[in-house]
């Protein structure tokens, strides 16, 4: 895993340990036994350490974390001392990146050189751990501390150009990093290696130190409010600072060790494994990733110039794919037009694009008032308001005017694909692309399959939201799919709680402590009150009902319309300046409680007879979450998701699910099946008129085993294939 080339008077290791030359226990070895080779090797007078491949290292192997058995002898930190202590210069030559570990190895060397297109970082923080290779005493001994400390703390990977500046490299290469490296090698060879060692130097702004944690633990609790890794991360910095050098590292590595064995790094390793099996998509048919190929998608057509569809124009003309965008309306079209202008135009405000890649991405995109002008496109994205027959009569149009192998894709967020797919002559080639609000913001896209979707269609949208940058799931149709559909419950139950005593900022507070991002109630004024009344609307229109705010059931289903109240009073959210909460006009990003709410609420116990009380916590989190887990099983049960992990990564992308708790199906791993599938069976028996409460079949299934079932082995109790 660690290959020995001589090279005239130098020794290469070269890390070979594909994909990404983690540092498995095996490079480990080799490390130290090509450092004690080339030591004892006369002609050996410089030894390079470079990687094999497109990186030289992404660290640590993360999979041994969970595994103690494999976190075998020599760990990282003596690998480090025998690679520093080499009487030989040792020379990193960094090309793709050097993250976490792989980042440490080069800091042990005596010298780092990198590819001008390298990126290094430590990304330790965003799996819930720290630079436990010593990263934390040493970079502060290059950069200074506040640098460190921002670095470590952020998980940000800078460019080889910045970390020159930053003293944590001795050059930037042009040419061929191995070629430049070895003319390096010959440079330094002779030189006095002790002032090279980072063990041996001190910090030189030791002295500020107290002043630099304040400022940086203020600004971390404010941005990673909740998360524990990067506090522990700025501690350690500051010991560089306090503490002798090894006092420091052996204080590093109990803080690692309390971090890696805690919830939220389980939780954070998990999402990062989730989150990359996500792509790796499978169809019930054998169909998958592997052994489908998608077909090409060089210019596309949007229909709707709406919100929606303005922002999925974004997403694709950003990734540099033609857009004919459609709306029948020339004045909608041209606001869409000034829309999607205005969202780049904020991109390069904020530098993440240049006005050169703006007008380029303006080029590629055209408006056209009729559906005709998509005849030649190879993929369409439909994104005009849920209404199902509107959908078909479109779909049905499209069929006529695009040419034969014309993917057509839906932006629905609930409509079922079949019958979307139901209005065309190729429904093989009909397929659901829910793209979650601002799409041009939020990462995530849900891919949806229906009965008649062939696998190259699938294997087309995946590759497409590869391509735009989407973290992509592929799921099965039904109504809401999985984000939607698991969603609302979450959602009911928080509107049942207003019903039986809580505030919207009651519930929110709560759920914002359990770690969301933002509470259900400031979500909703966030993306309009108006937005989900219309959905109700549909929806009993669709089933041949009238929704008044006196409904109370449907069907034996419990409703609450207290929504619907601030709707009638025009209270839609930020847009209208009040909706759960009231909003200064000068600052829309802070909701203020309003008593005018409480009343509306209050009114609404009085007018339909509800007793309200004091709910503590816990409930408001049982409530609001063992819902959805209850209907995430039953999607899984369904096969409509194919893994736990596709709904933890639709959690955590769609609705803000914290990283850092896993996602619903990890979370309830963690409470444990029994005690989650008791807590289901209570709320069903007190809420009998709630049908996301009938406890899954296979929850009750996974409960009923006297060991808990691990997550990885669900699956096989789906369909009654285990019991
Ligand atoms: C004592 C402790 C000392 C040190 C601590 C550490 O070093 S912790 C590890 C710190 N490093 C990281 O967190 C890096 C994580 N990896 C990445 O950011 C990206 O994978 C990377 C390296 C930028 C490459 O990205 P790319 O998009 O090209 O590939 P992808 O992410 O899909 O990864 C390819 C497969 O490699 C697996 N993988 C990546 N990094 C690691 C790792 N450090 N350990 C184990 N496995 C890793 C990844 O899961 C992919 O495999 P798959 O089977 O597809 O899941």
């Amino acid at each position: 895993m660690v290959d020995y080339i001589i090279d005239q008077n130098l020794a290469i290791l070269a890390v070979n340990n594909p994909p990404v030359n983690a540092l498995s226990h095996h490079v480990r070895e080799g490390l130290v036994e090509g450092i004690k080779k080339a030591n004892a090797n006369d002609q050996v007078t410089a030894i390079v350490i470079i990687g094999k491949g497109k990186i030289f290292c992404s660290g640590a192997d993360i999979r041994e974390f969970s595994n103690h058995a494999a976190i075998k002898d020599p760990v990282l930190t003596s690998v480090g001392h025998t690679i520093e202590n080499s009487g030989k210069p040792v020379i990193s030559a960094i090309h793709g990146n050097a993250l976490g570990g792989g980042l440490e190895v080069a800091l042990f060397c005596h010298y780092r050189i990198a590819s001008e297109s390298a990126r290094v970082g430590f990304p330790e923080v965003l799996i819930g751990i720290l630079p436990g290779a010593e990263g934390t005493v040493r970079l502060p001994r290059l950069s200074g501390l506040s640098f460190a400390m921002d670095m470590i703390a952020s998980g940000k990977q800078i460019n080889a150009k910045d970390a020159f500046k930053h003293g944590i490299l001795d050059k930037v290469c042009t040419g061929n990093i191995l070629e430049e490296a070895k003319d390096f090698a010959k440079k330094v060879i002779g030189q006095p290696l002790d002032s090279r060692r980072l063990s041996r130097i001190n910090v030189e702004d030791a002295s500020n130190v107290d002043a630099v944690f304040e400022v940086a633990l203020a600004q971390v609790k404010k941005k990673y409010k909740g998360q524990i890794a990067p506090i522990y991360c700025l501690k350690s910095v500051r010991n560089s600072a306090k503490m002798s050098f090894d006092k420091a590292a052996a204080e590093e590595r109990r803080l690692i060790t309390e971090l890696m064995l805690g919830y939220q790094s389980i939780a954070l390793r998990y999402s990062f494994f989730a989150e990359r099996s996500a792509s790796k998509w499978r169809l019930p048919c054998g169909a998958s990733v592997n052994n489908t190929k998608p077909s090409k998608i060089e210019s596309t057509g949007v229909i709707g110039a709406g919100t929606m569809g303005s922002g999925i124009a974004v997403c694709l003309i950003r990734a540099g794919i033609p857009v004919i965008l459609v709306e029948k309306d020339p004045k909608m079209l041209e606001k869409g037009m000034e829309t999607i202008s205005g969202i780049l135009d904020g991109s390069v405000k904020l530098k993440r694009m240049t006005p050169g890649q703006k007008a380029k991405c303006m080029e590629i995109l055209k408006g056209a008032t009729s559906l005709d002008k998509l005849s030649n496109v190879d993929l369409v994205i439909e994104a005009v308001y849920e209404n199902l027959e509107l959908k078909r009569q479109i779909f049905a149009q499209l069929d006529k005017v695009c040419k034969p192998s014309t993917l057509l894709c839906s932006n629905t967020s609930t409509l079922d694909i079949d019958k979307i797919a139901s209005a065309t002559n190729r429904p093989d080639k009909v397929v659901g692309t829910h793209f979650f609000a601002p799409a041009f913001i939020m990462r995530l896209l849900e891919n949806v399959y229906g009965s008649k979707t062939s696998p190259t269609t699938v294997a087309t949208v995946m590759e497409l939201g590869r391509r735009i940058g989407k973290v992509t799931v592929l799921v099965k149709t039904c109504y809401g799919f999985v984000g939607n559909r698991t969603h609302q419950c979450f959602g009911a139950e928080a509107s049942f709680l207003l019903e039986e005593g809580c505030l919207p900022q009651d519930i929110d507070q709560v759920l914002e402590e359990f770690g969301m991002a933002m509470g259900p109630f400031k979500v909703s004024d966030l993306s309009g009150i108006d937005v989900g009344w219309r959905i109700r609307q549909e929806v009993a229109k669709a089933a041949g009902f009238k929704l008044t705010t006196e409904t109370r059931y449907h069907n034996g289903e419990r409703i609450s319309t207290v929504g619907d109240s601030l709707f009638e009073m025009g209270r839609y959210g930020i847009k209208t300046g009040k909706g759960w909460y009231k909003y200064d006009p000068t600052n829309l990003r802070k909701p203020v409680p309003d008593s005018d709410v409480a009343d509306v609420i209050l009114d609404h116990c009085a007018k339909m007879g509800l007793q309200r009380c004091k709910i503590p916590p816990q409930e408001i989190i049982e409530r609001c979450l063992f819902a959805a887990v209850n209907e995430c099983f039953r999607v899984l049960e369904e096969r409509v998701a194919e893994k736990p992990e596709d709904i933890d990564v639709i959690w955590q992308y769609g609705f803000s699910f914290p990283r850092y708790a896993g996602g619903p199906m990890f979370y309830a791993s963690q409470v444990g099946l029994k005690r989650v599938y008791e807590r289901v069976c209570f709320y069903h028996e007190k809420f009998p008129y709630s049908s996301h409460w009938i406890p899954s079949d296979l929850l009750r299934k996974l409960a009923s085993h006297s060991v808990e079932i691990p997550m990885s082995q669900w699956k096989e109790f789906v369909n009654g294939s285990k019991l």
